[in-house]
Order: structure tokens, then sequence, then C-alpha cells
């Protein structure tokens, strides 16, 4: 199995994946794709696989779905919570009623962990996306025996034929992928490989310059009909997402913004447009306002 190659080159990608193809080879050494196909085996084979539709979850006819993920830091801003509890923020955005669940399982970079997958699964039936740096199929499998409903493919790292053939693996597995582009080129490139669920991120790699305004110039690029559009990174307030809804974004994937706010059910309803959360203890009986019932 290739190991793909990388286009960009001194940057914190860069670095990122020289990382990860290191941290492939122990893992594989760990557990060998025949153990890995064979856990799959059993998981597969039993009645009709269960899988979350992810694809489905962001068509929202007049609404923008939101994404919501969990995210401990990140290269560009450090550590976002201190108190990262992984299990506590999956079932706050579940309370909250988001549509879909993002999953940063790179330890190094991102302080996340493979493992928040599966305890993400037994805590939510909502669709869980796995976002890390994949390139080798190996790490395909392995998203699948983690408990995923979609993978997270990078348009910018994975060339030649590795973007379809990916695409098609996860697919044969059960699950969906997200094609992440920043420019024309690689929304063509996601294009001609069948993707069906098109991420655009607002923030470059390279100088962690965020704009939401990159969704709304590469929006037009991508031109069949029937593809998913997500705008991801930077979104911030109900206002970016009302605009990127007016630009034709069927929905948004949020982190920072959630992770910062201290409370993510909060942020949720904030996101949302909902001024404040029908929590007990402002409208329950004990309200001294007196406008309990009303
Ligand atoms: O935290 P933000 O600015 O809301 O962004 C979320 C998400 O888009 C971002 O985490 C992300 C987008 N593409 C990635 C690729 C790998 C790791 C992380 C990402």
């Amino acid at each position: 199995m290739s190991i793909m190659t990388v286009s960009v080159d001194d940057s914190i990608l860069e670095r990122i994946l020289q990382h990860k193809r290191e941290e492939v080879v122990a893992t594989r050494r760990r557990l060998p794709l025949r153990e890995i196909k064979e856990r799959l085996k059993d998981m597969l084979s039993s009645p009709p696989p269960q899988r979350r539709d992810f694809a489905a979850a962001l068509r929202l006819p007049g609404q923008v779905a939101l994404i919501a993920e969990v995210k401990r830091q990140s290269p560009s801003r450090g550590i976002i919570q201190a108190d990262f509890n992984p299990a506590a923020t999956v079932q706050a955005y579940q309370d909250a009623g988001v549509d879909a669940i993002s999953i940063l399982t790179d330890r190094r970079f991102f302080g996340g962990a493979p493992e928040y997958l599966g305890a993400a699964r037994s805590i939510t039936n909502l669709p869980l996306l796995r976002k890390d740096f994949i390139i080798t199929e190996y790490q395909i499998y392995e998203t699948r025996m983690l408990g995923a409903d979609a993978v997270l493919l990078l348009a910018g790292v994975l060339k030649g034929n590795a973007l379809g053939e990916f695409i098609g693996l996860a697919r044969s597995l059960g699950m969906e992928a997200l094609v992440e582009t920043r420019t024309p080129e690689e929304i063509r490139q996601a294009l001609d490989s069948g993707a069906l669920i098109i991420g655009i991120n607002n923030r470059d790699l390279r100088t962690f310059q965020v704009d939401i305004g990159v969704t709304a110039d590469l929006i037009k690029y991508i031109d069949q009909p029937g593809t998913i559009v997500v705008s991801e990174s930077g979104i911030k307030t109900r206002a970016d997402v009302q605009q990127l809804g007016n630009c034709g974004v069927d929905a948004v994937l949020v982190g920072e913004a959630l992770m910062a706010s201290g409370d993510q059910r909060q942020g949720v309803a904030r996101l949302r447009g909902v001024t404040a959360l029908p929590r007990k203890e402002q409208c329950g009986l004990e309200d001294s306002r007196g406008v309990a019932g009303v």
C-alpha cells in the first residue's frame, strides 16, 4: 500500500503529515491491517450495518445543518478548552440538537484520540465524522473499526487516483467521505473523484488566516447538482451562519467557537439564533418572575 506524497511544503500541514506517516507505521505494527479486517468481518457480516447516514443528516431543506466539533487544541490557537471533557461535550452537543458530530482523533497537534470515537458512539446516535489526516487505506479501515460514519479526506493531500480510491473504500465499508478543498482545482479534483460531500476550508493552513469569504468565492465551482457543501472553520456567529446559508451551503462545521464558549449548549443555541435555552432554572416553576406555565 502506498503512502501519499504532499503538495504543500514547509508548512504546519507538512509537519503534521510527516508525523502522521511515522504514527501510522507504529500503529500498523501494533495492530496489523489483517487483524482489523478480521474484526470488521464480524462487524460487517452481522445484519445490515447500522451506519448513521452522515450525508442525509446534512441535507435539511431550508436550514443550514450544524456539524459540531470536539476539539481540545489546534496549532493555530493552542489549548482551546483547558478542562477538556470529550464525553461531556458530545452529550452537550446531542442535548443541544446538533445534526452531526466531528471528532478530532489526532493526538500530537489537536489533542484528540482515536478512543474518543468509541466513547462518543456509546453516548449518541448522531452521525460521527472522524477528523484526522488520512494518508493510507489502513486508516480508513481503522476509522470504520473505531465506529465512525464518515471520514475526512483532504483533496490537497490525496493526489492522483488516491482520492477516488479512498472515497470508494470508505463507501464499501458503509461510510461516506467529507472531501475538504481550498482551491478551484481541488474542487474539480473532488468532483472528478466522485465526492458527494465537499468541504470548503476557510482557514489557510500555511498562514492560519481565516476568512469565511473563501466559501463565498469558491462555492460557484461546485457545479455538480446534488453535491452537499460544507463550510468549515472560522464560523463564530449566527450572522456568519446566515451569510453562508445565503451563499447556498448545506452545512457548517464549527469547532473553536463552540469549544471556547464554556457552555456548549448555549453555544449551539447562539449559532442557531435561539437567545436562551429552555433551561429548568429559567422557565421552571421556581421562576420568581411568575411567568412559569405561560
Ligand atoms: O475550529 P474551527 O475554526 O471552527 O474549525 C473547525 C474545523 O473546520 C477545523 O478543525 C478543521 C478543518 N479542516 C481540518 C483538517 C484537520 C484538522 C482540523 C480541521
